[in-house]
């Protein structure tokens, strides 16, 4: 789909982002292999957790959703059924990833699937760790590629230090372990998102969190709870960068996920300058969350670096485009993440904000923009990748004439609603 972008003037108003992915594929895992029903409120549409929900269904779980609200019926990890059909994960990482962590203990064997995208991405980061720990995966270049297949079986525990930050490694050993026998430790060089350890609490695991260390005790059951899941705040950054780029602008985004694993984004606002307030901030919840005011702000570049980098990895493309509208240079560094996403997001946000006239260059491992510099329009595109698309967006509004954007189609995959809600804002 093709859509013809114009600047826009102004935003202001008052919008509730969708809920958040990584929580709402959690939450219909987790409770698919609970005993149980789990209820779930604030499930975020999204190509990529209908993709979670239906990957489920063919493993024979009964998940009923309606809008934002579902429903899991679990049965435990005993009640997930081999599946005639191929598991197709479509653009999801996660739900890839995860799900082969869960299938490392199903005594039956699956195949996944997935998109082009998926079919480019590295597995052996979850295959390899999962395979030390018993499971038998085979695949495209020796597992470390789409369709792979997994037969499950009784893992063994394993400490294992993973060499990257990564919430969906991590994530994947963890639940194979809980299944397992004995310990399992999984160390990360950085802290990655914790969403799965906090949750894990919530269905009544016990986890060990120490330092960089997360360990669970194999034989542990999952029991169905409730889980409301807060917005997303990956979904918001785009909306926050707005709010301070494009003029004369006083936005309120309500019930934005505030987990300070994921919040990388407003300390790098706050160090370029942006005005960026709070309220009615829940601290307390198990997922805490808050209401982000922002307006129209002068930005100054600054540097990106280390320990930041997994708490805003999917906020960079849009934190690029920050950048572009800052004083002086950003430096963006120890992101080579970036190159395994659902494009290699560094060549991407380059070659397509250099189109806008952005004074951008791609590193190695992530980027250096100097600005402040005026875009225009152009005809760019989103490869596929959904926030590449929300990010040429986003500079569509604050770029002189009209921008073409192609692949438009790939919001859905995490942000069903981003242009209505765009034209809320606008209006
Ligand atoms: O665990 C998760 O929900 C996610 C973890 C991150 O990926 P990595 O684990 O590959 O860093 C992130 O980029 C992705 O959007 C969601
Ligand atoms: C990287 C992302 O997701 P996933 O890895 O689940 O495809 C993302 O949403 O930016």
């Amino acid at each position: 789909m093709e859509k013809h972008l114009k600047p826009i003037l102004a935003l202001n108003g008052t919008i509730t982002v969708p809920g958040d992915k990584s929580i709402s594929h959690r939450a219909v895992m987790f409770g698919s292999i609970a005993d149980g029903q789990t209820t779930i409120n604030g499930f975020l549409t999204g190509e990529d957790c209908l993709s979670t929900i239906s990957c489920f269904k063919k493993l024979g779980v009964h998940i009923q959703q309606d809008g934002e609200k579902v429903t899991v019926e679990g049965k435990g990890l005993a009640g997930l059924n081999p599946s005639s059909e191929d598991l197709y994960v479509g653009n999801s990482g996660t739900t890839i990833r995860l799900m082969l962590g869960i299938l490392a203990n199903t005594p039956f064997t699956s195949t996944l699937t997935g998109d082009d995208s998926i079919a480019k991405r590295p597995m052996n980061r979850v295959t390899q760790p999962l395979m030390q720990m018993g499971a038998l995966i085979d695949g495209n270049d020796s597992g470390n590629k789409v369709p792979l297949q997994i037969q499950g079986g009784r893992t063994k525990g394993i400490q294992y230090t993973s060499p990257i930050a990564s919430a969906q490694v991590k994530s994947a050993i963890i639940l194979a372990g809980l299944e397992g026998e004995g310990i399992t430790s999984v160390k990360e060089p950085v802290k990655s998102r914790d969403h799965t350890e906090r949750m894990l609490e919530a269905f009544g695991v016990k986890v060990e969190n120490d330092g960089l260390t997360v360990s669970v005790e194999g034989g542990q059951k999952l029991t169905g709870t409730h889980i409301e899941v807060p917005g997303d705040i990956s979904s918001a950054a785009f909306f926050i960068v707005a709010g301070a780029i494009v003029p004369n602008s006083e936005i309120t985004l309500k019930k934005v996920g505030l987990n300070p694993t994921r919040t990388g984004i407003l300390d790098v606002l706050e160090a370029m300058g942006a005005d960026v307030s709070y309220e009615n901030v829940n601290h307390d919840a198990s997922e805490p969350y808050g209401d982000l005011l922002i307006k129209t702000s002068s930005l100054k570049g600054t540097t990106i670096k280390g320990d930041l980098i997994p708490r805003l990895i999917d906020e960079i493309p849009i934190i690029a485009l920050a950048a572009t509208q800052a004083e002086g240079q950003t430096i963006i560094q120890d992101a080579h993440e970036l190159r395994v996403k659902e494009t290699d997001r560094i060549k991407t946000v380059v070659n397509e904000l250099k189109k806008m006239g952005a004074d951008i260059e791609a590193t190695e491992d992530g980027m250096i923009i100097n600005g402040k510099t005026p875009l225009h329009g152009a005809s760019v595109q989103s490869y596929g990748d959904h926030r590449i698309g929300m990010m040429l967006s986003i500079a569509s509004c604050i770029a002189e004439g009209e921008t073409t954007l192609t692949n438009s189609e790939a919001i859905a995959v995490s942000y069903p609603t981003f242009f209505e809600q765009l034209k809320t804002l606008a209006n």
